[in-house]
């Protein structure tokens, strides 16, 4: 069984526990009384390469990464430091998230807010909306492609961005078939676990230039961003360098800082 696989049943049985105590009407309810969400995908295409910061605990890959005692504290520092989106894992399992992070993070900030988890149900996106999120991300290699096809949609119609992430140029024309705006190339091959920084660059041509282009994972400073904008990245997507460094407001900033370098404006 690859990680993927292990994680999605883990999710699976969460989500039928979280579905047992929390009827969907009592979602329904929850959601609408929230504002609108927020619009993500307009604040991916501002000029310059955008960056999403992300509030993560730990990963398969490498264990604990940071005790994040308060996740609206750090969101604070993310949103100072100018990240246009923050990402929230919710997945408990794995990445230490949860739900309650994500409603944290949102009475903390203004932001636009994207639900990190794994998304396998339409169930799981109107959590995304009752806990304040604004876009999910949504797996290609997670979903069969009719299951894709539908959560895209319907994530639509709540109002949440998909932002659908892929990992080869099958999964690339899957997304697309899927009528996905906004793309992430993950670096990271959830099956395997290893990152290719490379990956962004190869797959980035076959993604047409009115989607937003996402480099996710392995992101470590200025460098990498500056790279990954060379290859055509709209945005990035930022995690661990964040989460273990000493000041993530200034490691933001510097990333924001980056991205706003004159060279890389008004690429559109
Ligand atoms: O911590 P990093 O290497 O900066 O990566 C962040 C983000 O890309 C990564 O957490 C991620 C990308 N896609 C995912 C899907 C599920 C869980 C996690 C992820």
């Amino acid at each position: 069984m690859s990680v993927l696989d292990e994680i999605l049943t883990g999710v699976r049985a969460d989500l039928a526990d979280r579905q047992r105590a929390t009827p969907l009407e009592r979602l329904k309810e929850r959601a609408e009384r929230l504002p609108s969400p927020r619009d993500a995908h307009a604040a991916l295409r501002r000029p310059g390469v955008q960056v999403i910061a992300e509030v993560k605990r730990s990963s398969p890959s490498k264990g604990a990464l940071a005790a994040i005692a308060d996740p609206a504290a750090l969101a604070r520092d993310y949103e100072a430091g100018g990240a246009c989106l923050i990402s929230v894992l919710t997945e408990r399992r794995r990445f230490g998230g949860s739900l309650d992070d994500l409603a944290s993070v949102r009475a903390a900030v203004d932001v636009p807010l994207l639900r990190k988890d794994f998304v396998v149900s339409s169930y799981q996106l109107w959590e995304a909306r009752a806990f304040g999120a604004d876009a999910v991300l949504l797996i290609v290699a997670a979903l069969p492609q009719d299951a894709l096809v539908s959560l895209v949609e319907r994530a639509q119609s709540l109002g949440l961005t998909p932002l659908v992430e892929v990992h080869t140029e099958d999964e690339v024309a899957r997304a697309l078939d899927a009528g996905a705006q906004v793309i992430g190339v993950n670096a990271r091959d959830l099956k395997t676990l290893e990152v290719d920084r490379d990956t962004f660059a190869r797959l980035a041509p076959a993604i047409p230039d009115d989607r937003v282009k996402i480099a996710e994972s392995g992101v470590r400073g200025p460098h990498d961003l500056l790279a990954y904008a060379g290859a055509g990245a709209d945005a990035v997507l930022v995690g661990e360098s964040l989460v273990v460094g000493r000041d993530p407001r200034s490691a933001v900033a510097d990333l924001v800082t980056a991205g706003a370098h004159p060279a890389l404006r008004d690429r559109h």
